[in-house]
């Protein structure tokens, strides 16, 4: 196919470094190839997370059968057969937190679910390494020692709500474990919560029933104030933001928001204007706090902007304790700027009994409440329980929190691609001679889509998963691909031509080259000196289609040998007698020369792997001038 548009490229990733020795030289000589090799019978159902598991629905079955073509593991033949699933091969899900009843009845059809709550930092920890999945609320904290004692078990950590300031994104990158969220099912009940502790706090509700039930009656002491025509400023206009404005308009409030990545329609649409940080501070009767805990939002509200607010100002938040200074607000309570505020959340909780700011007069408070309606907690629990069992299916959640998310319709069109993604990095990474690390990577996509209808990164992760897991004893998966490949030091860029074939195939070929190293095959190399292999998809399946400038045909599975000869009559008999003589059956031969008579690549396929003597007496064979045997 003609290239009709010169290479774009379209990613890159980083640094540079090079791979030990040591474990190069694991890939030098044939013999110690296949014990490096056999350990990393790896494939997608690390990338997505795993595949073992049981598999009732329509969707997950589409699933699989793209884990199948990935890889033919035991694992997924025992995942696509309900019956051979036992108890002790099941998932282990633990739940750290109260869970609706709907979410677990979903899980425990799937998995051993334990309920273990108010577990210690210790006794998660000890506990950890024996699960796969953990499902939390806002009260674990899922630190970096969580995952180092998770010693590569966890697969994903479910998080029964919305913020996921309470799990170590970094470090769960990092190990590779899949983090998602239920970002919907409590919108309505925090927005409902904001809007009871504006309302209450107004007309001091609680201060008025703890008063009378002390056997007061205080009507004076507790004259309120009206909402209607006052100023809401609503900070952060999410979910629950836009919630809590359209209700807040309802009640008659002048609504205006701070939002730095809202969309001004969505504002528009509910009647509210868009305003700066201090504009919407400085203006508001009411201010209700509704962002991520962030760095950026930490302690956003301190001395300095306290005192830009209006006197009298009166807050609400229901998003997260950490965003307020609460020294700087007991101060501003106290000198009158802040008249009352009303606090679902705590920058550390449960408070300190003493806690000045929840002990204050002008403070109602509610114990992380926002989310905790029976409806909302249905909810909630139905939709991390779905999220976590599509994880462990090794479906790509839409919920994930550390990872791109990839339709289940594109993993599904390029799974014959990722098969042939992660064999070329592989095959890659055999052909580098030990001692000369390997920096840097370029894929070359031929493609016919644009580039907004082709989606790499999946591709990407297996390629740096081949090229990585033969020489390190990191596991690569979508998660982690990116950070391993930057913290090993290895570039990869990936370049994209545009040819013209048919668009129902994503993509004609993918070329990686491996650049600034020696390579063990010399045939192997481009002109240009990287090492080159090139794959296609044929018939649904993985081929070898050049290596270097020589073009051959070999479908890539069991093991391939390569030799270049000269190029003479015999030589397949000679190779093939030798093989034949010693019991290795030859699976497919391809034969690819530039010039006629000359030298001539042979690509033979072998279901066993060659012993030594076998393989030295290949290279005995007087016309053939190198050989490589690659365990694929
Ligand atoms: N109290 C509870 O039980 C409870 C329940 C649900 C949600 N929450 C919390 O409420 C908050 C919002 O939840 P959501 O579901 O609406 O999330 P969301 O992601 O839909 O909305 C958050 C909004 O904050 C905005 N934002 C980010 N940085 C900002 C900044 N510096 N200034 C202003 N806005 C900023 C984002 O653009 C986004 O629009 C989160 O902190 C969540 O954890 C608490
Ligand atoms: O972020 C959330 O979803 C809320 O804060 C709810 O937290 P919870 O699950 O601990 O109630």
């Amino acid at each position: 196919m003609a290239a009709t548009a010169a290479a774009t490229s379209i990613s890159s990733s980083s640094v540079a470094a090079s791979f030990p020795p040591q474990t190069q030289n694991k890939l030098s000589n044939p013999s110690s190839l296949s014990l490096s090799f056999s350990n990393s019978s790896i494939s997608l159902q690390k990338l997505s997370l795993s595949s073992n598991f049981k598999n009732p629905n329509p969707r997950s079955s589409r699933i699989l059968n793209v884990l199948k073509t990935v890889q033919e593991s035991e694992l997924v033949s025992k995942a696509r057969d309900p019956d051979r699933l036992v108890q002790s091969q099941k998932p282990t899900i633990l739940v750290s937190e109260k869970l609706g009843e709907a979410g677990l009845h979903l899980l425990r059809g799937f998995g051993n679910v334990e309920c273990l709550y108010n577990l210690s930092q210790e006794d998660l920890c000890a506990k950890i390494a024996e699960c796969d999945a953990l499902i939390v609320r806002s009260g674990t904290k899922v630190t970096r020692q969580v995952f180092e004692a998770a010693k590569g078990r966890l697969k994903v950590v479910g998080r029964a709500g919305v913020g996921i300031d309470n799990v170590d994104l970094q470090a769960a990158t990092e190990f590779g474990c899949l983090v998602v969220n239920a970002p919907t099912a409590n919108t309505i009940a925090a927005a409902e919560h904001g809007i009871a502790l504006l309302a209450g706090m107004a007309r001091n509700v609680a201060q008025a029933d703890a008063s009378m039930k002390a056997g007061k009656w205080q009507r004076n002491k507790y004259v309120g104030v009206s909402l209607v025509g006052k100023t809401l400023a609503v900070m952060g206009f999410g979910k629950v933001g836009s919630e809590v404005a359209r209700r807040a308009k309802g009640l008659g409030m002048n609504v205006i928001a701070h939002d730095p990545y809202a969309p001004a329609d969505r504002a528009r649409a509910l009647g509210v204007e868009l305003v700066s940080f201090d504009q919407a501070i400085s203006t508001a009767d009411f201010v209700s706090l509704h962002m991520p805990l962030t760095p950026t939002t930490n302690k956003i509200f301190n001395d300095a902007t306290f005192a830009k607010m209006k006197k009298g100002v009166r807050i609400i938040n229901v998003a997260r304790g950490g965003v307020i200074d609460e020294d700087a607000l007991v101060r501003a309570l106290d000198n009158g700027t802040v008249a009352q505020a009303a606090l679902d959340v705590f920058t550390e909780e449960p408070p300190s009994k003493d806690s000045k700011l929840v002990q204050h007069e002008n403070v109602t408070v509610t114990p992380h409440l926002g989310a905790s309606t029976k409806e909302a907690q249905e909810g909630v629990a139905v939709e991390i329980a779905e999220a976590v069992v599509g994880a462990l299916r090794g479906e790509l959640s839409a919920t994930a929190v550390n990872a791109p998310m990839v339709p289940p319709e594109v993993l599904s069109e390029l799974a014959p691609y990722v098969a042939l993604a992660e064999k070329l990095g592989r095959l890659a990474v055999q052909l580098v001679a030990g001692g000369s690390g390997i920096q840097s990577v370029k894929v070359v996509y031929r493609s016919s889509r644009d580039p907004d209808n082709l989606d790499t990164r999946l591709l990407r992760a297996m390629i740096t998963k081949g090229i990585i897991e033969p020489i390190s004893d990191a596991h690569i998966n979508l998660v982690n691909a990116d950070f391993t490949a930057k913290q090993k030091g290895l570039r990869i860029s990936e370049e994209r031509i545009v040819v013209d074939s048919s668009p129902e195939n994503p993509i004609e070929s993918i070329q990686v080259q491996v650049s600034n190293v020696v390579s063990k095959f010399e045939s192997a190399l481009l002109d240009n000196g990287n090492i080159s292999i090139e794959g296609k998809v044929k018939y649904g399946t993985p081929h070898l289609t050049c290596v270097g400038s020589f073009s051959v045909d070999v479908s890539l599975e069991g093991n391939l040998i390569l030799c270049r000869q000269v190029d003479q009559p015999g030589m397949i008999g000679r190779v093939g007698n030798i093989l034949g003589e010693r019991n290795v059956n030859v699976s497919f031969m391809s034969v690819g020369r530039t010039v006629r008579r000359t030298k001539a690549i042979m690509a033979i396929g072998v279901d066993e792997e060659p012993d030594k003597d076998t393989l030295k007496k290949i290279g005995e064979v007087p016309a053939i001038e190198e050989f490589v045997f690659l365990d694929l």
